[in-house]
């Protein structure tokens, strides 16, 4: 049996999965797990996988970064250790990747059908590869084209500076400072608490027209998420606050991509990864995104190429674990 996991903040999907007679990987069985409501990730995988499996090989994607095949990880209190987990799955083919890591890998494997393509003016052509995922944070990779095949690069590019582009943005990050006086990162608005930040700084320039609807804070039991009705209502239109944040996160998220884009010299495409995107993809298609990650002064012609898909198929970072030791 191959297990593969994709480890989140909020959740953690595991997969067993085997070959059928004819060579095809088969799916044997896939449960999702809420990762709060477990100390170690030890005990979901005791819960998994059935007494008597013998595990082949064990591949993960996990939401931290992976120094030496251990991660602490960023958002829970687990410490994966690869050698540890070499000794409870009984093989030596264990493999710890970064999420964002098994997430570019997991985009090689989607058909064209699960890829939107945002660009008209996408040429293809080889070169290395970019990954932004927004979600609980904001995930970046590279696929590195190394003339024959592509290689995974983990990043923690989320955390690095926000660079405002307009007047607009100086006034945001201003805003942010206040919050954040240490470090102000793009992980901080592009992500599911950017809607939060982003409809608050619009608030205080404009608070006559601060929207009923918006809660002021989440309340897990009741299942509101403040971040996400924000964004339904700025991509419905019905708030027109919440909807200048929605398209004030997709300028910044666009931008960003340029920036990844440009640092990984990625003529061979940029994916969008994460949840966020497909529940804005209204907002994203207007053009606000592909402007932002275009407008790069004298680079921008060499972005006007590059196409910049969206991937629909939410266990992207699973297919890549899954992958990973089958290719
Ligand atoms: N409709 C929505 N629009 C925008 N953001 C949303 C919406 N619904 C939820 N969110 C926000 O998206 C974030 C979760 O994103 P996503 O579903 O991609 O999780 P994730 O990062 O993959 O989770 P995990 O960390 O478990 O892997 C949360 O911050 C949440 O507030």
């Amino acid at each position: 049996m191959i297990l593969a996991g994709d480890i989140g903040g909020t959740k953690t999907v595991l997969s067993l999965l085997s070959k059928d007679a004819a060579g095809a990987l088969v799916c044997r069985q896939e449960q999702t797990f809420s990762s709060l409501a477990y100390l170690e990730f030890t005990d979901i995988l005791k819960e998994f996988i059935p007494p008597g499996t013998a595990i082949s090989s064990a591949c993960f994607g996990v939401a931290g970064p992976v120094v030496e095949q251990r991660c602490q990880t960023t958002n829970l209190p687990w410490l994966l250790d690869g050698a540890a987990l070499k000794t409870l799955l009984g093989t030596e083919h264990v493999k710890l990747l970064n999420d964002l890591e098994a997430m570019a890998l997991g985009m090689l494997h989607l058909p064209d059908s699960e890829l939107l393509e945002l660009n008209p003016n996408a040429q293809a052509q080889i070169g290395n590869i970019a990954v932004i995922a927004a979600g609980t944070g904001l995930g970046e990779a590279i696929l590195y084209w190394d003339g024959s095949r592509y290689l995974p690069m983990a990043t923690e590019g989320g955390h690095c500076d926000f660079a405002p582009q307009n007047e607009q943005q100086d006034d945001l990050l201003r805003y942010l400072r206040r919050i954040y006086p240490l470090h102000v990162s793009c992980e901080r608005l592009i992500s599911g608490i950017g809607f939060s930040h982003l409809y608050d700084f619009l608030c205080e320039h404009d608070f006559a027209t601060a929207c009923l609807a918006v809660p002021e804070i989440d309340d897990h039991e009741a299942g509101i998420d403040r971040n996400a009705v924000i964004s339904r209502l700025g991509v419905s239109g019905e708030d027109t606050l919440c909807a200048e944040a929605v398209r004030l996160f997709v300028e910044l998220y666009g931008a960003e991509a340029g920036n990844l884009a440009l640092k990984a010299l990625a003529i061979g495409g940029v994916f969008i990864g994460g949840g966020i995107a497909p529940k804005i993809l209204p907002v994203i298609e207007k053009g606000g995104f592909l402007a932002a990650f275009k407008a790069k002064g004298r680079f921008a012609g060499l972005l006007d190429k590059v196409s910049v898909k969206v991937s629909l198929n939410p266990r992207t970072p699973l297919l890549g674990a899954i992958y990973y030791f089958v290719d």
